[in-house]
């Protein structure tokens, strides 16, 4: 028994004893007597916590940003970084004209590095330069477990997916197709639609289709969890972080978003692993999904059935919520221009026709029109502020010899850079859904004016296959639907900021009828 579990112990019993209707005379001894030092300690801990992310930066004289030049306090900038991430990275990345600053982040300064460092730092070794350790510290990866183990999935999507996508779409196209005429039945009148929940939904049969076929695609439960999990494991780490560090090992067992994190892991153990010893025992045992290239790239105490149910949800995380934002905002956008859909659709059309009425690799990589204006919504609306998050455990001195200290969690701006003239000429804040038909730069490109999809070797593998999953879904949306916004004067609806994170808002409903094609 360690030092925490008599605490532990304790806060089990009020739990369960909560809402008994008898509470014994013992029991209630024990409360009152283990509360006051609990208490003592938890204020003493939360002192230690606020003042720690009150004290200095790190680097001297640096800009700390959202303070305005003086006028508001950093405490105060802290709690305006809350709502307000995109406009506290611009300001700062303005006025220091893309150098070193600070965004102030309740839980401590996060230092914003200039883009002529990327070079140096994109395949630093992690144990330097940690990818996983900011997600760790995000969502209280300790609880939550994102971020933990995560060394499997990331070279496999790498490595094998992407090298199979031409092989793994038509599965895919198939189960876009079964999940429009499953979830938008034909109407002929206009119909109130909440197309977050919708394209979700969309995206999370899709994927799961990609990681295990249709046994996954058309699991309910399964599906349910692949979208939860995400949310659920948020929502626990923010209440997590509410207890001081050190109670976090017991206030786990206390809030109920846990037990929803938990529950999620119960019904990815209980379907997944099934379905992996299924498949160990056949003869030929070939499949073309992920779980078959998760299990041929797994090595030593990784190749069990209960990593893949692991690992599965690993994948959900990276795969779903982030996905569906992007034709979520796609078609806010286009609602609000609704100009561009004709020629989207006649290069759809020409597309199809070229490729007998599939939505082949080749195909969606001709939609050239279709990719920039993906790639200006997401400049608009990127899922996070800031990418390329990562935690130093070691000095880190840069080239031309400024050293970061060790414990220090920088990132890229990217938002702010997104907006930046000189990577995208004199308006920058001009919607051109077009904007990027002839340049270099598609949906998927990552470099120094690019970074949604954050940058060097932890750059998200999965984009490939997040970009072609995309187009065949909005392609079909624009296809067989019409769509408008339930008011005609109604303007794009705005995001919802929360801290690093920008979210389509999800109650929106768009009017949507089935469209007669010719
Ligand atoms: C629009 C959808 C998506 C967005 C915006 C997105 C964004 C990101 C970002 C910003 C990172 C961190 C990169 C860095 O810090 O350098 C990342 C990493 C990652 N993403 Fe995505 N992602 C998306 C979809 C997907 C999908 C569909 C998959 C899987 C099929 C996936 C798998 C991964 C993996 C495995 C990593 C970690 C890579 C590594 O550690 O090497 N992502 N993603």
């Amino acid at each position: 028994m360690t030092v925490l579990d008599l605490p532990l112990t304790f806060l089990t019993l009020v739990r369960t004893r909560a809402h008994a209707a008898a509470f014994p005379v013992s029991a209630q001894l024990v409360v009152v007597t283990l509360a006051l030092p609990i208490s003592v300690f938890s204020l003493w801990y939360y002192y230690l916590r606020t003042s720690n992310a009150s004290k200095a930066p790190a680097l001297p004289n640096v800009y700390v940003a959202g303070t305005d030049g003086g006028k508001r306090s950093v405490a105060e900038a802290r709690k305006h970084f809350v709502h307000h991430c995109g406009e506290i990275m611009r300001e700062g990345y303005e006025k220091t004209q893309g150098g070193f600053f600070y965004i102030p982040t309740p839980a401590g300064d996060r230092l914003m590095i200039p883009t002529k460092y990327m070079e140096e730092l994109k395949n630093a070794p992690d144990e330097l330069v940690d990818f996983t350790g900011s997600f760790l510290e995000m969502f209280s990866g300790k609880y939550t477990t994102i971020g933990v183990k995560w060394h499997l999935h990331p070279n496999v999507v790498k490595k094998d997916l992407n090298a199979n996508l031409a092989l793994i779409l038509p599965d895919v196209e198939d189960e876009v197709y079964h999940a429009f005429q499953t979830l938008l039945p034909k109407h002929d009148d206009w119909t109130p639609v909440r197309i977050a929940d919708l394209f979700t939904d969309i995206i999370s049969r899709a994927s799961n289709r990609m990681l295990g076929g249709k046994e996954l695609s058309r699991n309910r439960e399964w599906t349910a969890t692949s979208i939860d999990f995400t949310t659920d494991t948020w929502l626990a780490s923010q209440r997590l972080k509410r207890f001081p560090a050190l109670l976090r090992p017991l206030a786990q067992y206390w809030i109920p978003e846990m037990d929803q994190v938990r529950r999620h892991q119960a019904v990815a153990r209980r379907v997944i692993k099934p379905l992996m010893e299924r498949r160990l025992a056949e003869e030929d045992n070939r499949h073309s999904d992920l779980l078959q290239m998760l299990w041929e790239g797994a090595r030593g105490s990784d190749k069990t059935p209960d990593f893949m149910a692991y690992t599965s949800l690993a994948i959900s995380f990276a795969a779903i919520r982030t996905s569906s934002s992007v034709p979520t905002h796609l078609i806010y956008d286009l609602c609000a221009r609704p100009e561009y859909v004709e020629p989207l659709l006649e290069e759809i059309d020409k597309m199809l026709k070229e490729e007998g009425g599939r939505f082949t690799k080749a195909g969606l990589s001709r939609l050239v029109k279709l990719d920039s204006f993906m790639k200006e919504s997401q400049r608009f609306n990127p899922l996070s502020f800031l990418t390329f998050g990562r935690l130093l455990h070691k000095d880190l001195r840069l080239h031309d010899g400024v050293v970061i200290p060790a414990g220090t969690m920088i990132g890229l701006p990217a938002y702010a850079i997104a907006h930046d003239p000189q990577f995208y000429g004199p308006s920058p804040e001009t919607f051109d859904g077009f904007r990027h038909v002839g340049g270099s730069a598609q949906f998927v490109t990552t470099n120094a004016a690019n970074l949604a999809w954050g940058y060097g070797k932890h750059a998200c593998s999965g984009r490939f296959f997040a970009a072609g999953e995309i187009k065949m879904i909005v392609a079909y949306f624009l296809l067989h639907y019409d769509f408008k916004f339930a008011k005609e004067d109604m303007p794009r609806p705005a995001n919802i900021a929360f801290e690093l994170q920008n979210m389509a808002d999800p109650t929106v409903e768009i009017l949507v009828r089935r469209r007669e094609r010719q």
